[in-house]
């Protein structure tokens, strides 16, 4: 028996089957956000898959390209000159390492703190040009996050229009942009053609929003809210791609719902390189169901599914979590909270 053994560089890395050509998913849902009933139908995809596709956006080509040609170079340059913004812990230069508790995937990584409408000063940006390409595609992302979140309040019939958008964009938000590099692995396809390493393993995002933008290498792959199946997302470098998270779940009390995501490595001789801007309210955030989500149902009033915490303590508790665990999972209330019950009253009841 041949026992055919992984290269070492990919000893720690889980492996996915490798996808087929017809593997594409054709199902995901596109929204022009200037489009005629563009709210009701960011809140039907969301609703129904927690991610969809904005197509027709306002984003100059320029913006995405300054930052990608700046990624590109950076991700090119000697590991000594990028470990000079390492460890990732928190901001910096990753390189397979995940998170802190042990999560690994093939790739290397920038992530970056953004301040209101900036590059924090605790990100170190490698050069100036960066710098300027990061802050200018930052301000299109939170433009595009504030229509989006505007649209699932409109759509939800939430008002203000802007209660979640000013979570997002307000002067204290926790923002963070997150350039992520997937090298291929050809001697990996060698050897076992029909596996592919983990690049990204599955998660759901912890923020309200993520808006992804990727070059056109395929391998995000989502989770299908309806039975769970994994299906790739076909990439498309002229669009990008909103995928709701935790908080907007807890927001919405569960009728928008996080997806789960992940990135297999299958290309066996291009990069994949994406983009990912996260948008996280201020840490004192209460995170807890809008109130016109709590509205009456009937006879009985709808009470919030999850325990009230604030971005502060999500964060906490998410950053000593794994990948793939179910991050909301210990603020899920367990029982209903006790409902007022009107009061006895001693006089026989009017007729
Ligand atoms: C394993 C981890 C990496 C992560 C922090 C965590 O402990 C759990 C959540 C992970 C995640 C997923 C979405 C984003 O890429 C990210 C930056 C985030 O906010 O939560 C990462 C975290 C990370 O890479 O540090
Ligand atoms: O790189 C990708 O395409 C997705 C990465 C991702 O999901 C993340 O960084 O949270
Ligand atoms: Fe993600």
């Amino acid at each position: 028996m041949v026992v055919l053994a992984k290269p070492p560089a990919l000893e720690h890395i889980s492996l996915l089957r490798s996808p087929e050509p017809g593997d594409y998913f054709e199902g995901i849902p596109s929204v022009d956000l200037a489009g005629p009933g563009a709210a009701r139908a960011v809140v039907q995809a969301c609703e129904r898959f927690g991610f969809f596709k904005v197509v027709t956006h306002s984003v100059p080509a320029g913006v995405v390209d300054r930052l990608e040609a700046e990624a590109v170079r950076f991700f090119a340059s000697p590991r000594a000159v990028k470990d000079a913004y390492g460890h990732a812990s928190p901001f910096g230069y990753g390189n397979k390492r995940i998170g802190r508790n042990g999560d690994m995937g093939w790739l290397e990584y920038l992530l970056l703190a953004i301040d209101h409408a900036s590059l924090s000063k605790a990100s170190p940006a490698p050069s100036s040009s960066l710098r300027d390409a990061v802050n200018e595609y930052v301000g299109a992302m939170r433009g595009m996050a504030t229509t989006v979140l505007e649209m699932v309040a409109e759509g939800l019939g939430v008002s203000p229009r802007g209660a979640l958008a000013e979570m997002v964009t307000g002067a204290a938000s926790d923002q963070l942009l997150r350039l992520n590099h997937y090298p291929p692995c050809p001697l990996m396809h060698d050897l076992m053609p029909n596996c592919s390493p983990t690049g990204f393993g599955e998660h759901t995002d912890p923020q309200l929003v993520s808006i992804l933008h990727s070059n056109s290498t395929a391998g995000l792959q989502v989770a299908l809210h309806d039975g769970g199946h994994w299906v790739s997302v076909p990439p498309d470098p002229t669009a990008f791609f909103v995928i709701v998270g935790d908080s907007l779940q807890v927001l919405t009390n569960g009728r928008l719902r996080s997806v789960k995501h992940r990135v297999v490595v299958a290309n066996r001789l291009k990069s994949r390189l994406s983009m990912i801007y996260f948008g996280g309210p201020p840490v004192e955030q209460r995170i807890a169901p809008l109130r016109e989500l709590l509205g009456r149902d009937g006879e009985h009033s709808e009470q919030s599914m999850y325990e009230e915490f604030t971005w502060g303590d999500y964060k906490k508790a998410a950053y000593r979590t794994r990948l793939a665990d179910n991050r909301l999972a210990p603020f899920h209330r367990r029982q209903p909270p006790p409902v007022a019950m009107p009061q006895a009253s001693s006089s026989p009841p009017s007729p």
